[in-house]
């Protein structure tokens, strides 16, 4: 008969064993999925239009605008979407089209009330005249490489099934310590997932840089489908496989940038992610506070201790070993450049971000509102939002 004890360690062992494995899983498939564009002529790609929903204004703006302006896609479309006629950015993206005098580009402002989600409303008035085949949605703050959207397009046109294609989320180089500890977790922690995920086929699409095919959305019911849920990403993904398509990943990085990044910041976004996820799938609590290094560098050296005497620090000592070489592998594979940080650095950032993770945890289950830009979001269980109030 087996005690209590041996059965809690064993299942210890599987559950980190399993993210050993989604380590390796994410490394291999980084390596041999990112930075090798599909093998596409872009000049028989079809046409792309680009959404952009703008709120506010960054010192990276005008610079993210202009590299859409400056896309080597062939048949492009942009269209800018503001909430209200005294947004900063209708001034910015103005003077770009005067620039740019021949690339095909659109102000959108007021959006249309689709359901609760307010990007999805933004976004709502542009999506309703978009032109093109497949539609690309770009947060305003990425940077898009000249050659990003056709990547995108060629990724979807490889297959019939692949429907939605998202760039990774990762981050432009930039100076400053809270951006590095961004540019870190992002290269780290959350690749790992990301990677592991689309590898396995799991949904877990970011919506900050996607491409889809327009009739497929229309098929799941447009943006109106979408619009009651604040993790319009995830939903549009699951849409799209409950009626058979496939999602995929780009070899391209979205690199992120804004310039005013904060610790704050950066604490309240990871913060609203956790407490969507947490809403859409409350089960998620089960293992995401024990997936990080030290949470599971405890578990495991327990329990090897429990069933077979091993000493607990060589263990927790291998275990971060592994994690953080793995970790730094996976984040010079997203970057395929010099990093902008020394390794000291690296090391430092990365064990203040897995010992701060903790605090996320802990914040986002005592306030049940989400707090995102000038709004404070209330989701149901199950994902759906309740309401929405300005502050
Ligand atoms: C037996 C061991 C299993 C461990 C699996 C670990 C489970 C996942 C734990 C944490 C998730 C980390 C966060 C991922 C980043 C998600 C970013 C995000 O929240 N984005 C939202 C905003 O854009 C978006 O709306 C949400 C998308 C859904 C995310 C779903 C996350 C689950 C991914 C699971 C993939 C791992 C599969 C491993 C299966 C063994
Ligand atoms: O009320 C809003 C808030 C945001 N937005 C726009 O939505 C985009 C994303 O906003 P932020 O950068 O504040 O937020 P995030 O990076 O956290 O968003 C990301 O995560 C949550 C997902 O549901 C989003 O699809 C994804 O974009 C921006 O382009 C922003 O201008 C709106 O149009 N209206």
């Amino acid at each position: 008969v087996v005690d209590a004890g041996s059965c809690l360690a064993i299942l210890g062992v599987i559950f980190v064993g399993a993210l050993y494995c989604l380590h390796i899983i994410g490394l291999c498939y980084g390596k041999h999925r990112l930075h090798h564009p599909a093998p596409l002529d872009s000049s028989t790609l079809p046409g792309v239009s680009v959404i952009k929903p703008i709120v506010g204004i960054d010192d990276n703006l005008s610079k993210n605008l202009e590299s859409l302006f400056t896309s080597r896609h062939p048949q492009l479309e942009l269209l800018f979407c503001f909430e209200s006629s005294d947004e900063p950015g209708i001034e910015v993206v103005q003077t770009l089209m005067e620039k740019f005098p021949n690339v095909d580009s659109k102000v959108f402002i007021g959006g249309i009330k689709v359901g609760l989600n307010p990007k999805v409303n933004n976004m709502a008035a542009a999506y309703a005249v978009a032109k093109y085949p497949l539609v690309a949605i770009n947060d305003s703050g990425i940077y898009m490489r000249p050659d990003a959207i056709s990547d995108m397009a060629a990724t979807i046109m490889q297959d019939d099934k692949m429907a939605l294609v998202t760039q990774i989320p990762f981050c432009e180089d930039r100076t400053g310590f809270a951006a590095a500890f961004e540019h870190v977790y992002f290269g780290t922690s959350h690749a790992r997932i990301y990677l592991a995920g689309n590898c396995l086929r799991f949904n877990c699409p970011t919506g900050m840089s996607s491409m889809f095919r327009k009739e497929v959305l229309d098929q799941c019911g447009g943006f109106e489908a979408i619009g009651e849920y604040l993790a319009e990403d995830y939903f549009i993904g699951k849409k799209m496989t409950e009626l058979g398509y496939k999602s995929g990943i780009s070899a391209h990085p979205a690199l992120q940038n804004v310039s005013s990044v904060t610790f704050n910041a950066f604490f309240n976004r990871v913060g609203r992610w956790f407490k969507l996820r947490l809403s859409m799938m409350p089960q998620i609590v089960l293992v995401e506070p024990f997936q990080d290094c030290f949470p599971s560098g405890t578990i495991i050296s327990y329990s090897l201790h429990y069933l077979f005497g091993i000493d607990i620090i060589p263990i927790f000592t291998l275990h971060v070993i592994f994690w953080i070489t793995v970790d730094f592998m996976v984040l010079n594979i997203m970057q395929n450049t010099p990093l902008p940080f020394s390794i000291l650095e690296f090391i430092v950032l990365w064990t203040l971000r897995e010992l701060s993770f903790p605090i996320i945890f802990v914040k986002a289950v005592m306030d049940s509102g989400i707090r995102w830009r000038n709004k404070v979001i209330i989701v149901n269980w199950g994902g759906k939002i309740k309401s929405v109030s300005y502050v």
